[in-house]
């Protein structure tokens, strides 16, 4: 068994090692100022683990996933291996980590900091303390459903293949999560799916509806239509405090909302599993954003997504609830300065790099933590 607050490290592609890159150097201020320290392990996936081993996710980098109490994941993917076969592109290592730590409940939250305001598409009293909790499925639906593929048709056309497959306990499990999330916060549920067309929908509206009446009655739950909850995200988002949806939808639906808190950069995630025997909860913690080949090796790329991560994982998984809250402290206040990646520069302000914006949260942390 591992040792005790084990990180395992993974980088990945594109902008994922830059930001990462951040996140130690907190990591290391953790161990020296407020003696937190983790065995840190740094291994390969994506592109990079492709590039070294032929693959996107070595077997020995998935043992050693399953045997820490949490992963950091950077990113992956990129333009250098667009054209692989899907069974062998750097997304499938990531899918590959997600299916096989049963990380079913992933977490993405929305967080508009004050600062931050002006950088969101929308206006300052749509997104001005907003706060809200997208509880993503991630290991089921068309993702992973069976059959998938491309097939040859005897008319000489191609059809693709994908398939959105859900179960009953798929869908109460991730349910589980969001209403008791829900209890913790606001005490409301958005379900989202697209039951008027979909029979997985109509399952997954009709679970969720029973698991409320079973075990959540006491937290207020509403459905509603995915593309209507697109629409309502950005038209209204503030009526929303934790929408619980599938795994494609959950996926899209974060995006739109990264725009709300200013960029793609900002958003955070945790990918949750179930408590094992020995009483560990799987984990990975990611951002929301993939590796940006558009601004990868620019030292622009803004980090706080997946330092935010990090500071899910002091929360979540090591239960170092005042840690997190020094970090958080330490990005808004940060934010607060005027201190901005090129992603959230406010007009007439200089844009600093990637390992500046780490500096000036290494200094606020320093001030902080007196
Ligand atoms: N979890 C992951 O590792 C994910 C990987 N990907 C992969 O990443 C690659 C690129 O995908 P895209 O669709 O371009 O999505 P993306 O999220 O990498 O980028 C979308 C846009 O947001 C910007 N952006 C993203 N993160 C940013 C940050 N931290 N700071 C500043 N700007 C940021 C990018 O410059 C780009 O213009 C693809 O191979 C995709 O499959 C995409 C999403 C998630
Ligand atoms: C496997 C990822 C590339 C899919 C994605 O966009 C995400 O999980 O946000
Ligand atoms: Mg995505």
């Amino acid at each position: 068994m591992a040792a005790n607050k084990s990180i395992l490290f993974l980088p990945g592609d594109g902008i994922g090692p830059e930001a990462m890159t951040q996140v130690r150097r907190v990591i290391e201020w953790m161990g020296r100022e407020r003696s937190v320290s983790f065995d840190l392990d740094e291994d390969l996936v994506g592109g990079a683990a492709i590039d070294a081993h032929g693959v996107p996710l070595a077997d020995a980098t998935m043992e050693k996933a399953l045997n820490v109490d949490a992963v950091l994941l950077g990113a992956v993917g990129g333009p250098k291996w667009d054209d692989l076969p899907f069974e062998k592109k750097p997304e499938r290592g990531l899918l590959r980590l997600r299916k096989e730590m049963e990380l079913y409940a992933n977490l993405r939250p929305a967080l508009c900091f004050e600062a931050l305001v002006s950088a969101s598409s929308l206006k300052p009293e749509i997104v001005s303390g907003l706060d809200i909790m997208i509880v993503r499925e991630l290991t089921g639906g068309v993702y992973f459903g069976e059959p998938r593929g491309i097939e040859e048709l005897p008319d000489g056309q191609r059809r693709g293949i994908n398939t959105q497959v859900y179960t009953t306990n798929e869908i109460r499990r991730v349910g589980d999560v969001a209403f008791d999330l829900a209890r913790k916060r606001s005490g409301h549920v958005t379900s989202s799916e697209k039951a008027n067309v979909m029979e997985s929908g109509v399952l997954w509206r009709q679970e969720i509806t029973k698991l409320h009446q079973e075990k959540h009655s006491d937290i207020k739950l509403d459905h509603m239509y995915a593309d209507n909850a697109g629409m309502q995200l950005v038209r209204n988002p503030k009526q929303f405090d934790v929408i619980v949806t599938d795994n494609l939808f959950g996926d899209m639906l974060s995006d739109v909302a990264a725009m709300l808190t200013g960029s793609l950069g900002m958003l955070p995630s945790a990918s949750l599993g179930d408590v094992d025997a020995n009483g560990r909860r799987k984990a990975l913690y990611e951002p929301v954003h993939g590796s940006a080949p558009d601004i990868a090796g620019q030292d622009k790329a803004n980090p706080l997504a997946t330092l935010l991560s990090y500071a899910m994982a002091l929360r979540y998984t090591f239960d170092l609830a005042e840690e997190a809250d020094l970090v958080e402290q330490a990005v808004q206040n940060v934010l607060d300065s005027g201190i901005r990646t090129p992603d959230i520069m406010a007009e007439g302000t200089k844009a600093v790099s990637t390992s500046a914006m780490g500096d000036a949260v290494l200094a606020e942390l320093d001030r902080l933590n007196g």
